[in-house]
């Protein structure tokens, strides 16, 4: 399969890796230097397009992804909010392909399909308080990440006794600890760590006056993200419309 890279930062170096051990071609490499290129053959050539750059740009480029007729897998975080309903409308009205995901690890979907299971069992037991804590390395820009965002849509819709997630407290790279964790009874507070190079580590605590529950998820590396992001390129080359680990994995 030919894939164009879209941002060859930590994780469009990792993917190149991936991609060609799987017997790929990378046909394209587009970064902020050569942005330009994205309207040439060579990126038109490419059967998808891997995205993985930053919030504020990650919408644009799938927007000229698909101006070039290109299907695009995108894991950039911190966008989906505000363009997800435009650009599942793009797919479902406009023929356009877009495969995106907050986490691209089999690890995390495993991990998602277990909170939402925790969260509908824990409908039954009111004793418990619900919350979560996401930590990540020095140079993330966006809190709480993606994938916390995504977690806690998945206690959401599961769990009754609460109707949103709040921000909770963010630990600075230097120590300082902005934010709360108070919060109404119906909010599930998200807090963030900024720490080192850490890969990517999610915890959701319920928490009774007896006792804790708690679930992790620890990256120790990029290299489950990265997999993922190529066997989600491998689906999205043979299928159509906004696509997800769901349809990945068929949980
Ligand atoms: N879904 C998932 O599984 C995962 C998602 N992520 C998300 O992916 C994104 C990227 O992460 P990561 O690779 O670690 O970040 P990096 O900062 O290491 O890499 C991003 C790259 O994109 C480049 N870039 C910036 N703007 C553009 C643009 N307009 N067009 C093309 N390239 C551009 C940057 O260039 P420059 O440095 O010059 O600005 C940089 O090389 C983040 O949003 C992160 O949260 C990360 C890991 C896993
Ligand atoms: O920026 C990162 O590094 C990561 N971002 C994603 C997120 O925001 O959830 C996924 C992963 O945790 C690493």
């Amino acid at each position: 399969m030919k894939i164009a890279l879209i941002g060859y930062g930590k994780m469009g170096k990792e993917i190149e890796k991936v991609a060609l051990s799987r017997g790929h071609e990378i046909v394209s490499i587009i970064d902020v230097d050569n942005h330009q290129d994205i309207d040439s053959d060579a990126f038109r050539s490419a059967d998808v397009a891997i995205e993985f750059t930053a919030p504020a740009v990650a919408y644009g480029n799938c927007m000229e992804a698909f101006k070039q007729g290109v299907k695009v897998v995108s894991g950039s975080t911190g966008w989906m909010g505000e363009h997800g309903d435009e650009v599942r409308r793009l797919c479902k009205e406009e023929g356009k392909t877009l495969f995106w995901s907050s986490n691209f690890s089999l690890g995390v979907a495993i991990f998602s399909a277990v909170n939402k299971y925790l969260a509908k069992i824990m409908n039954r037991f009111p004793n418990y308080d619900v919350s979560m804590v996401e930590t990540h390395h020095i140079h993330k820009v966006d809190a709480p990440s993606g994938t916390a965002i995504t977690l806690a849509e998945g206690i959401l819709e599961n769990l009754d006794r609460k109707s949103k997630w709040v921000m909770g407290t963010l630990t600075a790279p230097d120590g300082t600890v902005s934010g709360t964790t108070e919060c109404a009874p119906d909010e599930l507070p998200v807090s963030a760590i900024r720490r080192d190079e850490v890969p990517g580590i999610h915890t959701i605590r319920y928490e009774s006056e007896a006792d804790s529950i708690i679930i992790t998820h620890d990256a120790k590396n990029r290299k489950g993200f990265a997999l993922g992001a190529v066997l989600a390129a491998e689906y999205t080359a043979v299928h159509e419309g906004f696509l997800g680990m769901n349809d990945l994995f068929q949980f």
